[in-house]
């Protein structure tokens, strides 16, 4: 919790003086207003009566106004609790490395979103508030007794106190079957998100009965695992309940047995069955309450564990270079690359890469599936750091040295997969920055975006849907194109971004981009036009992750090697 408390220092002091201090002192001023009330009662002295009558009003007061209060403070610092958490681990997955973030999958992450925190907001912060404020009002109460008659008070705790050992004892099997609960919760987010996700390959392939087979199991095992759950909670609650009408078996028995031996007056023995209340109930809230945060801990360890994994953002840039412009060239030196493996080393896909970039040039990359295109473009998009093989610079200075978001000032990929936001078209292109109209339209005259527009009577408003599902695979890709032309990045990577557009599109687009005068280019490429390939500087060919061929198209067909092969095998197919 020591941690917890720095989202809202004010209110959790506020909860916790007015829940474990205030409410039970003036429980306790309760217990003995109320003695004096009815020994005056039996005394027959009207003024006591009147005065003790008058106390007992305001502490009535009191003690409904710092439960209200303890209740707000309590709800207040569970809710700025509730909001900056949530905004905190959201920040540390979206901030966190992309190789990072490929080792979960998105539904761990969902199901940490959603499940882990509100089982730590439900049962830890809660359970804290809770613990503490029923310890106070035991202690005090348990004082109060003493202070009244610590013979009948000694006999009501040893009563009391039994159960909270045998509760104890269940606290390890709570924690372990919270453990388990939590494990199923997540697995079963997961489920459903796959099903759902994967609708369209699930009807195609007709195995809609196999996903509701494993769905079914695998909410089976949540339930079980809830009801686990629930079966302890009901043993704690059931040994509680147990032990509160014994305790007031022994002070009322006991009690009366002291009042006919003259031991004690009425107005005692009523007061202390009063401050037994406060021992009743506090006792089996906290067999609760403790079995409650012990579950919270589970979920706050899963949730660490995670975090764990990924790394902290660098909060202060400075260590990292701004680079404002691209005035040169992008340099790779001996660049290998093996994708990161959990616990082995990885398959090498890149070796030795030796390549200039020239700003202002149109590189064409080509070569077979699997040669490594797209992992060169990911890793002089940073997605990965090279670490001991290699170097990649732009203008002499290493990338691994550029702050992020100066490096993306400079360098931006459209890919052949695009994620379309459930938002309107113009979202999709801006993505929520602000740019004037005139670029808008330019940026959705060069992606080819206009036919889409003008046919929409809501125009760049159109909503696209979720996903982008009321879009051709060609306009998601326009939309991507435009994503990227509308930043005006000095380097654009394309990877084959135009793989599901026809032959006329495609080389409308490439053309376009061919065009732009300063903008060095790098263009992966299945679709091998002579025409199109020509136009560019030079064309890279990649095989096996080495490059093989490097020149423009004339020279590399007279040279007959790689990219002629594989342009006739393109052209005999
Ligand atoms: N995230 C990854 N983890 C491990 N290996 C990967 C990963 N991504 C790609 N690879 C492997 O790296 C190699 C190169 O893949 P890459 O996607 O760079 O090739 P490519 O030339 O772009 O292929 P294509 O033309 O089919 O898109 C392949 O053998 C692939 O299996």
């Amino acid at each position: 919790m020591k941690s917890f408390k720095k989202y809202d220092h004010l209110n959790y002091s506020l909860a916790i003086i007015f829940s474990a201090v205030v409410y039970p002192l003036i429980n306790l001023l309760l217990a003995l207003v109320l003695k004096r009330l009815i020994d005056a009662g039996i005394d027959r002295n009207v003024n006591d009566l009147k005065l003790a009558i008058f106390a007992c009003l305001l502490v009535c007061i009191f003690l409904a106004l710092s439960v209200f209060i303890s209740e707000w403070a309590k709800n207040k610092f569970v809710n700025n609790f509730s909001k900056k958490y949530r905004k905190f681990i959201f920040k540390r997955i979206i901030l966190s490395d992309l190789n990072e973030f490929s080792a979960n999958s998105v539904g761990d992450f969902l199901a940490t979103m959603t499940n882990t925190i509100s089982t730590i907001e439900e049962k830890y912060i809660k359970s804290y508030f809770n613990i503490a404020s029923n310890s106070a009002l035991l202690l005090f109460s348990i004082m109060g007794m003493f202070f009244i008659n610590w013979k009948l008070s000694i006999a009501v705790l040893i009563v009391s106190l039994a159960p909270i050992f045998i509760l104890n004892l269940l606290g390890g099997k709570m924690q372990a079957t919270q453990n388990a609960a939590l494990t199923q919760q997540n697995a079963y987010v997961s489920k459903v998100k796959d099903a759902f996700s994967g609708f369209l390959v699930i009807k195609s392939f007709n195995i809609a009965k196999q996903i509701s087979t494993e769905f079914e199991n695998c909410n089976n095992k949540r339930a079980d695992s809830e009801f686990s759950l629930s079966e302890i909670n009901n043993v704690s609650v059931s040994i509680s309940n147990f032990s509160g009408y014994l305790v007031f078996l022994v002070a009322y028995g006991l009690g009366m047995f002291m009042v006919i031996n003259g031991s004690t007056s009425i107005g005692a023995v009523t007061a202390i069955v009063q401050l037994v209340n406060f021992i009743v109930m506090p006792l089996s809230k906290l067999g609760i309450e403790l079995n409650n945060k012990k579950a919270g801990l589970a979920a706050t360890k899963t949730l660490n564990q995670l975090l764990e994994n990924l790394h902290t953002p660098v909060k202060n840039d400075s260590n990292y270079l701004e680079l404002s412009k691209f005035e040169h060239e992008i340099e790779l030196s001996n660049v290998s690359f093996s994708y990161p493996q959990k616990n082995k080393v990885g398959k090498k896909v890149l070796t030795n890469i030796n390549l200039d970039i020239e700003k202002g040039k149109k590189y064409a990359l080509v070569g077979m599936s699997g040669s490594g295109k797209t992992t060169l473009l990911k890793l002089l998009m940073r997605y990965y750091k090279l670490t001991n093989n290699g170097s990649i610079s732009i203008d002499h200075v290493n990338i691994n040295q550029i702050n992020l978001s100066s490096l993306y000032h400079l360098i931006n990929i459209v890919q052949q997969d695009v994620y379309i936001f459930d938002n309107s078209l113009a979202y999709n292109i801006t993505l929520g920055q602000s740019f004037t109209k005139q670029e808008l339209n330019e940026a959705i005259n060069k992606s080819g975006l206009r036919k889409l527009v003008d046919n929409n009577a809501a125009g760049i408003k159109m909503n696209v849907g979720e996903e982008g599902k009321e879009l051709s695979g060609g306009q998601k890709q326009r939309i991507s194109i435009a994503r990227a032309l509308i930043r005006r990045t000095p380097i654009l990577l394309m990877d084959e971004a135009t793989s599901s557009l026809d032959q006329k599109n495609t080389t409308e687009i490439e053309n376009a981009i061919l065009a732009v005068k300063d903008l060095t280019a790098i263009v992966v490429t299945h679709k091998l036009n002579p025409n199109l390939l020509q136009k560019y500087d030079a064309i890279i060919f990649m095989k096996d992750g080495t490059i093989t061929e490097e020149g423009s198209y004339d020279e590399l067909m007279k040279q007959k090697g790689d990219l002629y092969n594989l342009c006739s095998l393109t052209i005999d197919n």
